[in-house]
């Protein structure tokens, strides 16, 4: 049984991977922080997971992390970075869903990040944890840099086009639409019922901080840099994201066949008969990038529709596929879940 302690239980992704790994067969969660909610039983907070997990929340330092296999952060951006190393040294692998590992170039992390990187000598160990493009490396990782949600559905959607070269890389753009619950648990204005519903607006257009890890892994996917236009919007549903990505065609290309071969081994990105509109509702729950393929009216103009669930293609599904990797586990261990519809 790989132990596994989750810091930052008591948020959106946190209770997303007690959730997935209540199913995990090879796994078994023995450490679960909140600060906040320090002695509170798990199930008392969250009736979801009664009858699936027998804990109480512990702090941080009370948790025994160090006798963990395997340990997550879901805690916002600059927390991991401080705590990493001491439990790399004691042997326990660690896997951060927020941001502190996912830019390689020290400088431009702390441009977009606004804080000094507290572990600059881990960021090259570090491996970027999106396995349609990594998996080997991951499965050899003690630390992985979980992907943002946006960066997640928006690379998965260009990859093939990028990968074969029959776009114009340096003109990019991706148009994308997230729930509410992408901003967290934590209570903020903006995400207030009253402030959300029944309202959509776009966000960070001058600059996202998602835009410098996408264009790190489409760059390395393109071997050259690439030029992309990102606008986040903010939509009134809980989960889901829906990235519509644009680019022009170079080269006149079976597109369907081309996204159809790149993820034909996939198990985990599902491409779509052509003329398909995913919907966010089809991946609800599951760890699935949905994805269709268009070329209106047959222009030069490619069109591509990427749907995930924010919290588990996007986060905490995807952090339990990397673990799955990195202890030599069914990649689907834990991951099995149908979509809940309606
Ligand atoms: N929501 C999403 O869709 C996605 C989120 N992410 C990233 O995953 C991370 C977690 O997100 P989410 O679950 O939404 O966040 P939440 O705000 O919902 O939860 C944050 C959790 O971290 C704990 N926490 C906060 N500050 C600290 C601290 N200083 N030390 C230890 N624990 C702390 C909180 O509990 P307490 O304060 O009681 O300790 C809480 O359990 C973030 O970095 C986020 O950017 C990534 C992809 C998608
Ligand atoms: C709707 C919403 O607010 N979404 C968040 C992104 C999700 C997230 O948590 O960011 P990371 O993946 O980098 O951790 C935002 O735009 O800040």
């Amino acid at each position: 049984m790989i132990k596994v302690g989750i810091v930052g239980a008591t948020g959106y992704t946190g209770v997303e991977l007690l959730r997935l790994l209540a199913t995990h067969p090879q796994a078994r969660v023995t450490a679960v922080t909140s600060r906040k909610d320090a002695g509170t039983p798990v199930a008392a907070m969250f009736p979801s997971l009664r009858g699936h997990v027998d804990l109480a929340f512990s702090t941080p330092e009370d948790a025994r992390l160090t006798e963990c296999d395997m340990v997550f952060f879901a805690t916002p951006n600059g927390i991991a970075m401080n705590e990493a190393a001491q439990l790399l040294a004691a042997g326990v692998r660690v896997i951060d869903l927020a941001a502190d590992f996912r830019i390689r170039d020290q400088a431009e992390w702390e441009k977009w990040y606004g804080m000094t990187h507290g572990a600059p000598q881990l960021l090259e160990d570090a491996v970027y944890g999106l396995p349609e493009v990594n998996r080997e490396a991951i499965r050899g990782a003690r630390l992985v840099a979980n992907p943002g949600c946006y960066p997640t559905a928006v690379q998965l959607g260009f990859l093939p086009l990028i990968e074969a070269g029959v776009i114009d890389a340096a003109t990019l753009v991706a148009d994308c639409k997230s729930g509410v619950s992408g901003a967290g648990r934590k209570a903020e204005v903006h995400a207030l019922l009253a402030e959300a519903g029944d309202n959509f607006k776009a966000y960070g257009v001058a600059g996202h901080r998602h835009l410098p890890e996408i264009r790190q892994g489409l760059a390395r996917a393109a071997g050259a840099p690439v030029g992309l236009t990102f606008v986040p919007h903010l939509t009134p549903m809980i989960r889901g994201i829906h990235a519509t990505l644009y680019a022009r065609l170079t080269q006149d290309t079976d597109l369907q066949a081309l996204f159809e071969s790149r993820y034909a081994n996939e198990r985990f990105v599902d491409v779509l008969p052509a003329g398909s509109h995913p919907e966010t509702r089809s991946v609800r729950g599951a760890n699935t990038c949905r994805i269709a393929v268009h070329r209106p009216q047959g222009g030069d103009t490619v069109v591509v529709l990427s749907v995930i669930d924010n919290l588990v293609k996007g986060a905490a599904g995807q952090a339990v596929q990397n673990m799955n990797l990195m202890f030599g586990c069914d990649e689907q261990a834990g991951l099995a879940q149908v979509p809940l519809l309606p």
